[in-house]
C-alpha cells in the first residue's frame, strides 16, 4: 500500500465521515476534517485523534489537521438596569428559558459581579465549572440554557477588589467560552455603568439591550441612564420591561402597587423606546426563582408574562444581523 493510501486508511471509521481529504508528501500528512457544530473540546478531541491515528502510520513524520468550523452567528443581548434588585437577573434567566422553549440555543453570561445569581436561578449551583485548558466549558442547566458565572470565578465576598482589567479579563474569559452552537447569549449585566459594561460595550458590542426597572420613579431615572449608556455606544435599546407591577395580594385578592404603576410605559414612551411589557410582584415568582424553577419553564399564571417579553425579543433578533 502507498503511505498516501495507508494514511487514509488509518482513519478510524467512526471519525471518517468528517474527513474531507488527506493528502501526504515528503513525511507530512494533511488532513482536513469538518468540524461543524462540534465546539472547541470536541474539535480539539477530534484533532488529537487523527493526530494519533496517523501519527502511527509508517513514513509519516508529521501530521497536520485542519478543522474547518461554521462560523456560528451569535447574537449577543445585555439585560441591564440602573438600579440593584429591580428583578434584572430574574428577567435574564425567564428570557432565556422562554426563548429556549421555542427552539432557541440560548445561553446565559452572568456578568453581575456584585451578586452573581444565575447558577442559583437556573438551579445548577451544585454544578462546578469545568475548564480545557484556558477555555471554560458552560454548564447545562436542566432548562436547555447554558450558563456561566462571574461567581464561578471571583472568591465570594471578594468582588470589591475587583476592578478594570481584572474585570475585563474575566468577563472575557465568560463570553469566550466554549458556547459550541449556541446562537444567542443573554448577559446579566451588573447594575450600573461601571467597569464591566464598558467592557462589554466596547469589546462584545452586543445586538441589544433590554433594561429593566420598577415602575417607581427613582428607579426610572437610573434606568433613562442605563439606557443614555447604550446609546452612547450605539447599542439599540429593545425596549423596557416594568417588572414588580402590582401586587396581588395572595389573602383577600385586592392589587396594590407599591412601586407606582404604568410609570415604565410612560418613561418607554417619553423615551422613545419599545415597552416590551409587565411583569406583576408575585411571592410564587420569588419562590420559585430563589429554589431554581423559573416560571417562564411553566404555563402556569407567570409563565406567560415572560413569553411575551421574550416573544417581542425574538421579533427584534430577527431583524439584525450578528
Ligand atoms: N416580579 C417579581 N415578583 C416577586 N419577586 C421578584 C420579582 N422580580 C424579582 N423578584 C425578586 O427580587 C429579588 C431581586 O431580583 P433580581 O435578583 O432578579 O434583581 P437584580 O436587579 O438582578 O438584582 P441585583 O442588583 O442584585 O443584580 C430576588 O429575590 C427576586 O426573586
Amino acid at each position: 500500500m502507498s503511505s498516501e493510501a495507508a494514511v487514509s486508511a488509518a482513519i478510524p471509521p467512526e471519525l471518517s465521515g468528517m474527513v474531507r481529504s488527506t493528502r501526504f508528501a515528503d513525511g507530512v500528512a494533511t488532513i482536513v476534517a469538518d468540524a461543524s457544530g462540534l465546539g472547541k473540546a470536541a474539535g480539539a478531541q477530534l484533532e488529537r485523534e487523527l493526530q494519533e491515528a496517523v501519527g502511527a502510520v509508517e513514513g509519516v513524520d508529521e501530521v497536520r489537521v485542519a478543522l474547518m468550523a461554521d462560523k456560528v452567528q451569535r447574537q449577543i443581548i445585555v439585560v441591564g438596569s440602573g438600579k440593584g434588585g429591580v428583578g434584572k437577573s430574574t428577567l435574564t434567566t425567564n428570557l432565556a428559558v422562554a426563548l429556549a422553549r421555542e427552539g432557541k440555543k440560548v445561553g446565559v453570561v452572568d456578568a453581575d459581579i456584585y451578586g452573581p445569581s444565575q447558577p442559583l436561578l437556573l438551579g445548577t449551583t451544585n454544578e462546578k465549572v469545568r475548564a480545557e485548558g484556558q477555555t471554560l466549558i458552560p454548564t447545562q442547566s436542566g432548562f436547555g440554557v447554558k450558563v456561566l458565572s462571574m461567581g464561578q470565578l471571583i472568591e465570594a465576598g471578594k468582588a470589591i477588589a475587583w476592578r478594570g482589567p481584572m474585570v475585563g479579563q474575566a468577563l472575557s474569559q465568560l463570553m469566550e467560552a466554549d458556547w459550541g452552537d449556541t446562537e444567542l447569549l443573554i448577559v446579566d449585566l451588573p447594575p450600573g455603568t461601571g467597569d464591566v459594561q464598558l467592557t462589554m460595550l466596547q469589546k462584545f458590542k452586543p445586538a441589544g439591550a433590554v433594561v429593566v426597572s420598577t415602575p417607581q420613579d427613582l428607579a426610572l431615572i437610573d434606568a433613562t441612564r442605563a439606557i443614555d449608556l447604550f446609546r452612547q455606544a450605539e447599542v439599540p435599546i429593545v425596549g423596557l420591561v416594568e417588572n414588580m407591577a402590582g401586587y396581588l395580594c395572595p389573602e383577600c385578592g385586592a392589587v396594590s402597587d407599591p412601586f407606582g404603576q404604568g410609570g415604565t410605559e410612560a418613561a418607554a414612551k417619553s423615551l422613545d423606546v419599545p415597552f416590551l411589557g409587565r411583569v406583576p410582584l408575585a411571592m410564587e415568582i420569588r419562590v420559585a426563582s430563589d429554589t431554581g424553577r423559573p416560571p417562564a419553564a411553566t404555563d402556569t399564571e407567570h409563565g406567560p408574562h415572560f413569553a411575551g417579553i421574550a416573544a417581542h425579543l425574538a421579533r427584534f433578533l430577527g431583524t439584525v444581523k450578528g
